[in-house]
């Protein structure tokens, strides 16, 4: 773990979400970036939303310490057994949160041309109110967030190399997130999204 960092708590409404900078050190993001987008098994799946078929814009990779898949827009993931290194992570992000997890999605976004849409992780296999830790490496990008029904909530927040997103109680009820395509001339983003899975 980095240098400890109180977290920065976001005041939105109906939300719970937490930001810690430095969760990890600079160094050793950028070992654990090196080593990940080396030696992940990265694949790109086709998704389905709104009856239309595309490559989706990111390579992705699910793990889990159970069998248990993970579907979302018409995709089913099936997970990899944990390495050591996401092990060592898992557990830095359990202290932090003071959580469990069962599986973590990673996310590879290539260049500033990959993204992820609009969306809830709220599939039924996360169960009521997920907590999510969500682990940020390699090129910054933002993450935007929307209010479901009052559409003059939004927020918008920079993730950074090293850092730890925590979203859980209502949130996922409440708000859609994102993270947009940009045109800067930007290198690769890997986030890893700590999950139960049940
Ligand atoms: O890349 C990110 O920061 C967000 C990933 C995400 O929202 C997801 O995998 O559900
Ligand atoms: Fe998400």
């Amino acid at each position: 773990m980095g240098l400890f960092h109180e977290p920065i708590k976001l005041d939105l409404p109906g939300a719970d979400i937490s930001y810690f900078p430095s969760f990890l050190t600079d160094n050793d993001a950028s070992i654990l970036f090196e080593h990940l987008s080396t030696k992940t098994p990265w694949k790109q799946d086709e998704i389905t939303l709104f009856g239309k078929t595309h490559p989706q814009p990111r390579l992705t990779a699910l793990y889990a310490n159970n069998q248990n898949s993970y579907s979302y827009s018409g995709i089913t993931m099936n997970p990899h057994a944990f390495s050591v290194e996401l092990k060592q992570l898992k557990q830095a992000v359990e202290r932090a949160c003071q959580t469990t997890f069962t599986s973590c999605l990673l996310n590879y976004y290539r260049n500033g041309k990959d993204s992820n849409g609009w969306h809830s992780d709220d599939e039924k296999e996360l169960g009521e109110n997920p907590i999510i830790a969500s682990v940020s490496l390699g090129a910054e990008r933002f993450f935007n967030l929307r209010h479901k029904t009052d559409k003059t909530l939004k927020h918008k927040l920079l993730l950074e190399h090293g850092s730890l997103l925590l979203m859980q109680g209502a949130t996922q009820h409440n708000w859609q997130h994102q993270v947009p395509k940009t045109s800067k001339k930007i290198g690769g983003r890997i986030n890893l999204t700590f999950r139960v899975i049940i």
